[in-house]
C-alpha cells in the first residue's frame, strides 16, 4: 500500500494519475466522498460520489477500512475492492490524508509506504489551487488555512518529497515505489529461489 498525502493544491493527484498511467501493477483505491464533483472529474474514476446518508449507511455497514472528514466533508477508503486485490499481492495507491494513513498504519504496518509531498512554498500551493479552476475562492482559502496544519504531519511518513518540478518529483516517488518492492521481505518468490542456489552442488 503506498500512501501519498500532502496539503490540497500540492499535487498528489496529479503524481498518482502518472503512477497509475506508467506502472501497469498499481491499482488506485478510490476513495468515497461527500464533496460535490469538480468539473472534469469522474464517479468511479476520482471517487465513488455519495450523499451524507449513503455515507452514513457505508459507516454503519462497517464498509471502511478507514474514513474522516476533511474540509467539512467525509472521505473513505472502502474495503471491497481493496482486501481482494492485496490477497493477490498486488499494490495499491492511496490518496489519502494524515488521518487515514494513521488508521492504515496501525492496521497494515508492514504493508504501508507512507509518502509526503510538500510544495515548494505556500505562495505557490496558492497558485497551484487558483490555477487548477476546480474551487471557488473560498474553498482556495479553507485550503490554504489549513495547509500549515496539514503540513506538520509530514513527521508521520517514512519519505518527504518537494514538488518543484512535476517530472523531478514524479521521477522520486517512482523510485521509491521501486525501492520498496524490491525489499527482500516483499519478494516472497525468491525463497526457493535463493534455497536452490544454495543448495549443495
Ligand atoms: N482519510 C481519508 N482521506 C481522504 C480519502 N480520500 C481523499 N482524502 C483526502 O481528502 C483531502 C481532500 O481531497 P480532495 O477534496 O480531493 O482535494 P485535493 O487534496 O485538493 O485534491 C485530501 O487530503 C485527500 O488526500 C480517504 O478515503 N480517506
Ligand atoms: N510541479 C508542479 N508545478 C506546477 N504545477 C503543478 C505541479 N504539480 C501539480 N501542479 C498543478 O497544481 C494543481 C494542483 O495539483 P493536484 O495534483 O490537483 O493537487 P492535490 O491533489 O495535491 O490537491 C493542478 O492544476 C496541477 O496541474
Amino acid at each position: 500500500m503506498l500512501i501519498l498525502s500532502s496539503p490540497s493544491g500540492a499535487g498528489k493527484t496529479t503524481i498518482a494519475r502518472k503512477l497509475l498511467e506508467q506502472d501497469r501493477e498499481i491499482n488506485s483505491s478510490v476513495s468515497v466522498t461527500t464533496r460535490p464533483m469538480r468539473p472534469g472529474e469522474v464517479e468511479g474514476r476520482d471517487y465513488h460520489f455519495a450523499s451524507p446518508a449513503e455515507f452514513e449507511q457505508m459507516v454503519e455497514d462497517n464498509a471502511f477500512f478507514e474514513w474522516a472528514t476533511v474540509f467539512g466533508h467525509c472521505y473513505g477508503t472502502p474495503k471491497a475492492q481493496i482486501r481482494a486485490g492485496l490477497k493477490e499481492g498486488r499494490d495499491f495507491l492511496f490518496d489519502i490524508d494524515w488521518q487515514g494513513t494513521q488508521q492504515l498504519y496501525q492496521k497494515a504496518e508492514v504493508d504501508v509506504v507512507r509518502v509526503f509531498i510538500l510544495p515548494p512554498s505556500l505562495d505557490e500551493l496558492e497558485r497551484r489551487l487558483i490555477s487548477r479552476q476546480t474551487d471557488s475562492s473560498e474553498v482556495i482559502a479553507a485550503r490554504m488555512a489549513r495547509a500549515q496544519a496539514e503540513i506538520s504531519h509530514w513527521d508521520g511518513y517514512d519519505y518527504v518529497v518537494v514538488n518543484d518540478d512535476v517530472e523531478t518529483c514524479f521521477a522520486k516517488v517512482s523510485a521509491i515505489l521501486h525501492a520498496e518492492r524490491m525489499r527482500r521481505t516483499r519478494q516472497t518468490g525468491l525463497i526457493d529461489f535463493v534455497r536452490e542456489l544454495t543448495k549443495s552442488r
